[in-house]
């Protein structure tokens, strides 16, 4: 049994659709639209209509047409007459659009239609027998058959070049027939299209595409939005391809990280990083847990670094984060990767709290990660947990045994005591919190880390946030895609999936994508490609800078949009009493719609920690007699930090109130210009000390301000006195030249100093 549909059978035969169905309402078959299929009976009445009408295309065709003709117009005239006073129906068999015009050349509408009606479209694609009805109806007493001699021709041509030039182009088309526009291969959209854009789409005019519609049974003008059914319809009936795009805000991946519905979300492992201060135990105590909890026939020898693992504890699971020291945690905040879920500040109970471990526990904070402090090394005969337990009570981590809420775990690292009950511990916040995730959907999560193996190409360990993550799976990693190709988990098994939590290393990605990067599978391949090259070209375009950090310039800006609540402030200083008399200012300001907020504070130079934490939770550093060491710049310069350099108290208070409440007017900026090394001290009685000096940045002008800058604190701000090359005066020096350096009202210069050189420019706001 033939299961033959109307358009199959108009595409078997070179017809249209619409021919196809008005024939079969001429022979009272009912058709709703070309996607009918047809009875076999009824295709052999229409093979026998069609048929016998092809028995003498060209004998009668040639009389009409000119040697320049094409054989297909030919044939299409033929046709027409064969269905003798019938022009509009069943005409051209190679050329929708010819059809479609000839079919709305009924006889009586065009009679009245004038040339002009026409656009230019439809008088290219006007049949001869349309020309020939138009041009007899409008001169009908000029009623010569078409192909009449040529002295009569060329009277009625220019008689209608008279009349009207475009009809003369209608009536010249049998002899010069005008191209149509070819149709695409292909079309795209996204969601839908009008009928004018469709129009454009397929090089057709919209009224084509009108009647076609209407032939389908759709009432379409031409600005109606036509839906993914009727575009495809239409394009099908002109045998073009149709394909959806899909819609740009899909690349963003944060949009997919969203919460399930409880009822389809179970509990989940925690995600836990140990943090602390330097030598205070985090690797041991990562190694030992590793080592102790891990079965050994699980592993398969435990050579495998992946960046993260697990361990199971009383039958549940908890995953660690294998990248000890705050950078990594940060860096992955900075990048806006929420990952971990507690975090375990390691303190030796030896040492106690150390700068360290007050950024730790600011970080952790910031980040509102529950903080479980594990009092390390209490094998040493001068372990003093109690010490450590006070430390951190000034820092807002009280003990639940003095009442407070964190929970404190003796430790050793080193012999494994106290171990069991840290994980416990771990177990019992995670029941607290609460941690659930939906394993039964497509995976989302973030990178750990990546790199390029020379043998397997792209490798990243992810971390499955949500989700189960499979081989095969189409994916999009920051601005990379590709497909799961090989998944081996932290124990260096090979595995098919990982669920909530786990840890992966997967291959298979285009490129190598960053450590905090975000990852979500997609349902199919064409999705993800699209999402992964739309993301790595915005990436490119965009930069980093694009990502308009808060700066006390823009904070105005910020807080109007409704930005920003907090105003995240990392305060250091040369010495604690300013710190703290700094900090005790700044939090009395009172402005309203802004709450300003000491994320850190710290004495000694602005560090590479503090812009992390900075641009991790878009502050602002605040640098007082301080200034940042080469880390620190670098860092602030690619991450976009601002960091507001000061010596007068007032004067930070003054710039943070005015830019909280908008009136921030710099219209000068300091900008250094340049750095000097003093090499050298000579006291000369009259003039003071001459700072013996190498430019080693910049260059030093005459009349730059300068700081006197000891082992990362300012000494001393003045101006230059004098500037000297050898023994002449000098206007600036430039970078990699010595120079003479005398400081106005200051000579306590010293060898290794640094002589910091700015100017006040004029900023544009
Ligand atoms: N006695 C004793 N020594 C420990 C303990 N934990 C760590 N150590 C020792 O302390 C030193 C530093 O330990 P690490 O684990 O490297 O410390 P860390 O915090 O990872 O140090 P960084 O990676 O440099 O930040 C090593 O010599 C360890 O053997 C412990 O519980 N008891």
């Amino acid at each position: 049994m033939s299961k033959t549909r109307v358009y199959e059978y108009a595409k078997k035969h070179n017809l249209s659709s619409k021919d196809v169905i008005i024939k079969l309402k001429e022979m009272n078959i009912e058709v709703s639209n070309h996607m009918t299929t047809m009875e076999d009976e009824t295709i052999k009445k229409l093979d026998a209509v069609y048929n016998k009408k092809e028995d003498k295309p060209q004998a009668q065709a040639k009389p009409q047409q000119q040697s320049q003709q094409k054989a297909s117009q030919g044939q299409n005239q033929a046709q027409h007459r064969n269905q003798g006073q019938k022009p509009n129906q069943g005409q051209n068999r190679n050329q929708s659009q010819n059809q479609q015009k000839t079919s709305q050349a009924q006889p009586k509408a065009q009679l009245k239609t004038t040339a002009s009606a026409f656009s230019d479209d439809e008088r290219r694609a006007t049949t001869p027998e349309k020309v020939k009805t138009s041009a007899v109806a409008k001169k009908p007493g000029n009623s010569q058959p078409f192909n009449k001699n040529n002295k009569n021709k060329q009277n009625k041509n220019r008689n209608q070049q008279n009349q009207n030039k475009g009809r003369q182009n209608q009536q010249q088309a049998p002899q010069q027939p005008k191209k149509v526009k070819e149709l695409p291969s292909k079309i795209t959209f996204s969601d839908s299209l009008t009928v004018a854009e469709l129009a454009k789409k397929l090089n057709r005019e919209p009224s084509e595409i009108i009647k076609k519609l209407f032939m389908l049974g759709v009432m379409a003008t031409i600005n109606q939005d036509l839906d993914k059914d009727a575009i495809e319809l239409i394009a099908t009936d002109y045998g073009v391809e149709v394909e959806e795009e899909i819609k740009i805000d899909t690349t963003d991946l944060e949009v997919y990280f969203t919460e399930d519905d409880e009822a389809s979300m179970i509990e989940r492992p925690s995600v836990v990083t140990i943090m602390g201060h330097v030598d205070h135990g985090k690797t041991t105590l990562l190694d030992s847990i590793r080592n102790t909890k891990v079965t050994a026939g699980e592993a398969g020898g435990i050579t495998q670094h992946i960046g993260a693992y697990q361990v199971e504890e009383n039958g549940k699971k908890i995953t660690f984060l294998d990248t000890p020291g705050h950078a990594a945690f940060t860096t992955m905040r900075a990048r806006g990767a929420k990952i971990t879920d507690i975090t375990i500040l390691v303190v030796a109970a030896d040492d106690g709290v150390k700068p360290q471990t007050v950024e730790a526990l600011n970080h952790a904070k910031a980040a509102n990660v529950p903080i479980i402090v594990a009092v390390n090394k209490m094998d040493k005969p001068t372990a003093n947990p109690d010490r450590v337990m006070q430390e951190l009570t000034e820092y807002g981590l009280v003990p639940e045994a003095w009442g407070g809420e964190t929970v404190f775990v003796p430790i050793s690292a080193l012999t494994g005591e106290g171990l069991d009950n840290l994980l416990e511990m771990i177990l019992l916040v995670g029941e607290v919190e609460e941690y659930k995730a939906n394993p039964n959907r497509n995976a989302i999560g973030t990178v750990i880390e990546a790199q390029l193996d020379k043998g397997r190409g792209s490798v990243a360990t992810l971390l499955v946030q949500n989700g189960t993550l499979k081989i095969g799976d189409p994916i999009v990693v920051g601005n990379t895609f590709g497909r799961v190709r090989a998944m081996v988990s932290d124990v260096g098994r090979r595995v098919k999936e990982a669920g909530p939590s786990a840890p992966v290393e997967i291959t298979g990605l285009n490129d190598v994508p960053q450590a905090g990067d975000r990852f979500v599978v997609f349902d199919d391949e064409k999705t993800a490609r699209q999402v992964g090259e739309i993301r790595s070209q915005q990436a490119v375009q965009a930069q980093r800078s694009e990502k308009a950090r808060v700066s006390l310039d823009t904070l105005f800006e910020h807080m109007k949009q409704g930005e920003m609540k907090d105003l995240n402030l990392i305060i250091k200083a040369d010495v604690q009493g300013s710190v703290e008399a700094l900090a005790a200012a700044l939090q009395k300001l009172d402005v309203e719609g802004v709450n300003v907020r000491i994320i850190h504070t710290g004495v000694g130079a602005i560090n590479e920690s503090d812009i992390t934490l900075a641009a991790a939770s878009n502050g602002i550093v605040i640098g007082f007699n301080v200034r940042p060491d080469n880390n620190a710049k670098r860092a602030a310069e690619s991450e976009s930090v601002d960091i507001r350099l000061h010596r007068i108290i007032y004067k930070v208070i003054e710039e943070i109130e005015s830019a909280m409440k908008g009136m921030l007017d710099p219209v000068y900026a300091e900008k250094i210009i340049g750095q000097a090394e003093v090499r050298q001290t000579f006291k000369v009685s009259k003039i003071g000390t001459i700072a013996g000096s190498y430019v080693t940045d910049g260059k030093i002008t005459r009349d730059s301000g300068v700081r006197l800058i000891r082992d990362g604190v300012v000494i001393f701000e003045g101006e230059v006195d004098a500037l000297k090359r050898f023994k002449d005066d000098a206007k600036e020096v430039a970078q990699g030249y010595e120079c003479g350096i005398t400081i106005k009202n200051f000579k306590d210069v010293k060898e290794g100093d640094v002589i910091e050189a700015y100017i006040m420019e004029e900023v544009e706001r």
